[in-house]
């Protein structure tokens, strides 16, 4: 293993070397990861725990939510089925995970003085993945979390003794006031500490009036928050050793742990479940706009391979990769909809409202008019129905609520954006030949055709916090859209729960 270790170190990328450069660095590190809870955060943790099982800690920041304690919510994301193959790799993985209470948007991370210095003195790696990706997140806690708890970290990172790189998650979007995006930082949209003391002393209702003209060009808190903190982390960074990856719209599993997992509706997931459920009939989109989506998986061997490459090289400048599929592989909206439509029709998902049939237009007014006749008048008549057979209507409200998230998607579905990949090509060069051969960190899809990938990693929706289950195959329960609608013309489920083989 030593030499692996040293081999790692140096950099070396020579033929003997049995093991991929990027797991061996990892081993006998100790990595702190923000956001371990997400949906990405989880990706990580259990691959950086399957890949480089010798691995000393990984700590993880998390916060008390729901009337759960930090240890009750670890607990229960460890039984998570994304953990199930590391758990059979390495029963005692969760040993090497040591949750820390913490909470970013609170001065110093409200992280315990006795925790704080085991924190100083130990972590190597840190991986900043903790963010709100709500679209309509009000600014100040947008603000609070995205740019003010980056600068937080920051601040922590720099007093770590041992540090050898910091890897921020950023976005493909945060710059998307521009067409084409190189890896580098842009002038932020304001100066981010002017409105952090803006925010400070100005009435929450205020700053919500006001929201409008700060955002200026940008569609909504999310990308602001993004774009401020990739420019403060480029002001703050000091040292230190820093790289930002930037994914697009970040869809289910390739490959690992297993093909399709995921665990959010963010992002298109909750789009094709609305569609597949018969619900959703029409989606402003443009046909001929680029759906540049990308593999959870993917995403995260961009992250540690870069975390690697950022430890072991210290390039002299802060990389940025922009971890994007549509300069390499163009996948279209007007294709996506073809692709989801009949993959629903073979696969059609359990009790579904009606039979999928969603169309994409550019068009408002056509939009408008399906919305009228093929989303509320159903959607009034059934919770008449409902109404009249003693139960409570619930059809309209979450029309309402797809028609708010459509509402806030449609201006990444209507438009296309160049993202220049330079880092993500040099970093594959960069990989050894073990890596390459094993394919263990594969960082972009090159050689498949876009549906080939989308086959596994937009129809697979599996297991999660959420209890998703959508492998091309029926959908077991969905929070919200589908409880309590048990249409009598239903969709049967293709297959059983038995031949699913899933853990649900
Ligand atoms: C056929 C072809 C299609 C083509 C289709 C094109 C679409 C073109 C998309 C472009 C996509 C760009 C993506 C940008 C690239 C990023 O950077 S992605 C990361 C960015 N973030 C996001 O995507 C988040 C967007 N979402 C939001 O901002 C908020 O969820 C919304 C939309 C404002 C809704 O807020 P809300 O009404 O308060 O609802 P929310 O609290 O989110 O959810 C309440 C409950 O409903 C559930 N739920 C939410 N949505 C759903 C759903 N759709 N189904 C079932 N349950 C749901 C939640 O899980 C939650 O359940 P519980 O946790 O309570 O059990
Ligand atoms: N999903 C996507 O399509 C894309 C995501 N990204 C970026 O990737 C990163 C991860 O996103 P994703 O996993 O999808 O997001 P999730 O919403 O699934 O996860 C967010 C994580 O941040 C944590 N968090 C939120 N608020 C706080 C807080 N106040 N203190 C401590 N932790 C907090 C959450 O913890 P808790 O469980 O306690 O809520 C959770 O672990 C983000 O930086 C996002 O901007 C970029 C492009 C696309």
């Amino acid at each position: 293993m030593g030499r692996y270790l040293l081999q790692a170190v140096k950099g070396r990328t020579t033929k003997e070397s049995t093991m991929s450069s990027v797991s061996a660095y990892y081993n006998g590190k100790t990595v702190l990861i923000t956001g371990a809870t997400g949906f990405m955060g989880k990706v990580l943790v259990e691959k950086l725990l399957r890949s480089s099982p010798e691995v000393k800690a990984v700590y993880i920041l998390v916060r008390p939510k729901a009337g759960q304690s930090m240890q009750e919510r670890v607990a229960n994301m460890l039984k998570c089925k994304v953990f199930d193959r590391v758990r059979e790799d390495c029963p005692n993985f969760h040993e090497k995970i040591k949750p820390i209470n913490a909470e970013l948007t609170q001065p110093k991370l409200a992280i315990s003085a006795e925790d704080e210095e085991e924190l100083l003195t130990r972590v190597n790696i840190v991986f900043h993945c903790a963010a709100t990706v709500r679209f309509d997140e009000p600014l100040k806690h947008a603000l609070q979390l995205n740019a003010m708890g980056t600068q937080r970290l920051l601040e922590l990172a720099r007093q770590m003794q041992k540090l050898e790189a910091f890897i921020h998650i950023s976005t493909a979007y945060a710059n998307c006031v521009r067409k084409c995006i190189d890896e580098i930082i842009y002038p932020p949209p304001a100066e981010p500490k002017k409105l952090f003391d803006l925010v400070e002393w100005l009435d929450e209702s205020i700053i919500q009036d006001i929201t409008p003209k700060l955002l200026g060009d940008w569609p909504n808190t999310y990308t602001y928050t993004k774009a401020l903190s990739e420019y403060l982390i480029q002001q703050e960074k000091g040292n230190l050793n820093i790289a930002i990856i930037r994914p697009s719209i970040v869809g289910a599993s390739w490959h690992e742990p297993f093909p399709g997992w995921i665990d959010s509706f963010n992002g298109t997931s909750g789009i094709f479940v609305a569609a597949g459920k018969g619900i959703l009939r029409t989606v402003i989109a443009n046909n001929e706009a680029v759906a540049d989506m990308i593999p959870v998986d993917v995403v995260i061997n961009l992250t540690l391979a870069a975390g690697w490459y950022t430890a072991v090289h210290r390039p002299k400048n802060m990389l940025v990769y922009n971890c994007t599929t549509g300069g390499i592989n163009p996948f279209f909206w007007g294709e996506m909809e073809q692709y989801v439509m009949s993959t629903f029709k073979r696969n059609p998902l359990e009790q579904a409202f009606r039979t999928p049939n969603a169309h994409l237009t550019s068009n408002y007014l056509i939009n408008q008019y399906w919305i009228t006749v093929s989303h509320k008048a159903p959607a009034i008549l059934y919770d008449l129905y409902m109404r009249l057979t003693g139960r409570k209507p619930r059809m309209m409200k979450i029309i309402n609520r797809l028609h708010k998230s459509m509402m806030l998607l449609q201006y990444f579905s209507t438009q296309s954006w160049d993202w220049s990949s330079d880092n993500m090509n040099m970093l594959m060069g960069q990989l050894n030949t073990e890596d390459r051969k094993t394919e263990e960190y594969p960082i972009r899809i090159q050689h498949h055709p876009p549906c080939d990938h989308l086959a596994h990693f937009h129809c697979k929706v599996t297991d999660g916090s959420k209890h998703l289950v959508l492998c091309g195959e029926p959908l077991l329960q969905v929070p919200f859209l589908l409880q309590g609608i048990q249409h009598p013309q239903a969709l049967k489920p293709s297959i059983s729960n038995q031949q699913r083989g899933t853990s649900r």
